[in-house]
């Protein structure tokens, strides 16, 4: 297992200032502990070659996870082991392992163009010349970026930025690469780019843990998604998965020849009745065989047009978020 991670909590201890002036110069004197579990004890582990979409409200824990993870923040109690390195223990060692992006933090510096930070962090990772060079090229081409390397970051639009941000995390060839966000704000065509960018990687051996609130980057890169709510993991299996939680496994839209009755077939369930002749069906796949539906369908309205297609993994992960919130914390 490339990553284990054992029971972990975060609780964030904050101090109550008051609202008041007078609270204010009070809270000088006695200070008021605030506690905030923001992850309460999770566990889960992740293999070599594996892209791991993290998914979850605002608030969830995310980020407060994926810090942990590369080291930048302690937990409260809880065991985590990356490729043998307990990551805030073994920082200095362990980010030579390691790649980071975050949407919204750059690692590059503002004034200077791409390239030069390239060149600093072949001397902070101390990578061999010739090594350097062809990830370098690889990296370059990869991303249609030679250009804009050479111009100052600041003159970049985000999606040239952002492809930078992913060539300089992968010059040291990192095993793992984090990333939070890293499509946020990008155009379509950006975000295609850098999602083949991750895919790419991915076949050329390199596992990714991604956080995100793009339902598309999941849908395309992940092959695993695990779901967090309240600190605490409430799904964690195969994207495949989600899709059939809901009971309903299939969506039928329908363009009927005769209007609707009242009763549709066993086993389906009106979503949506668009007009009398049009309606999208919700088809419970375990209980009844779809065949037989379209069967029915066709012998009571007749079929002008159908289309068939999995739920929005939209709407199961909305079900998810909205469960947790009335179940309380696990
Ligand atoms: N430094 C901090 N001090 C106190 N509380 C914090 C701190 N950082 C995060 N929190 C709180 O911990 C909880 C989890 O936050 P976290 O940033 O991990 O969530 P997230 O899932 O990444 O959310 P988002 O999708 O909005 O980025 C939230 O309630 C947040 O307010």
């Amino acid at each position: 297992m490339l990553i284990q991670v054992e029971n972990l909590r975060k609780t964030y201890v904050t101090y109550e200032r008051g609202h008041t002036f007078k609270e204010t110069v009070a809270s000088l004197f006695v200070r008021k502990q605030k506690q905030i579990p923001a992850v309460t004890g999770i566990s889960f582990g992740i293999e070599a070659g594996e892209i791991v979409g993290f998914l979850g409200p605002n608030g969830a824990g995310k980020s407060t996870t994926l810090k942990i993870l590369t080291g930048v923040l302690h937990p409260t109690s809880g065991a985590v082991s990356v490729m043998g390195y307990t990551p805030w223990r073994q920082r200095k060692h362990y980010v030579r392992h390691i790649g980071v992006v975050f949407g919204q933090k750059s690692q590059l510096l503002w004034d200077i163009p791409p390239i030069d930070a390239f060149y600093m962090n072949k001397a902070i990772y101390d990578i061999p010349d010739a090594e350097f060079e062809e990830t370098l090229g690889r990296m370059i081409a990869l991303l249609d970026v030679a250009d804009v390397v050479r111009k100052p970051t600041r003159q970049l639009s985000l999606g040239e930025r952002m492809k930078c941000e992913f060539a300089m995390a992968m010059l040291h060839r990192p095993q793992i690469v984090f990333l939070d966000e890293p499509t946020i704000g990008l155009d379509v065509i950006a975000k295609e780019k850098i999602r083949g960018f991750i895919a790419e990687m991915n076949k050329q051996g390199v596992t990714f843990i991604l956080t995100t609130h793009d339902l598309d980057d999941v849908e395309q890169l992940a092959q695993r998604v695990i779901v967090i709510n309240h600190g605490a993991i409430v799904f964690d299996d195969a994207i495949q998965r989600l899709r059939t939680m809901t009971g309903s496994s299939k969506m039928l839209r329908l363009t009927a020849k005769r209007p609707f009755g009242q009763s549709f077939p066993a086993g389906t369930r009106l979503v949506k009745r668009l007009s009398d002749y049009e309606a999208e069906l919700a088809v419970d796949t375990a209980t009844v065989e779809l065949g037989q539906v379209i069967q029915q369908l066709s012998e009571s309205f007749g079929i002008k047009d159908m289309s068939l297609e999995d739920p929005a993994i939209e709407h199961v992960i909305k079900e998810l978020y909205v469960a947790q919130a009335g179940g309380g914390g696990t």
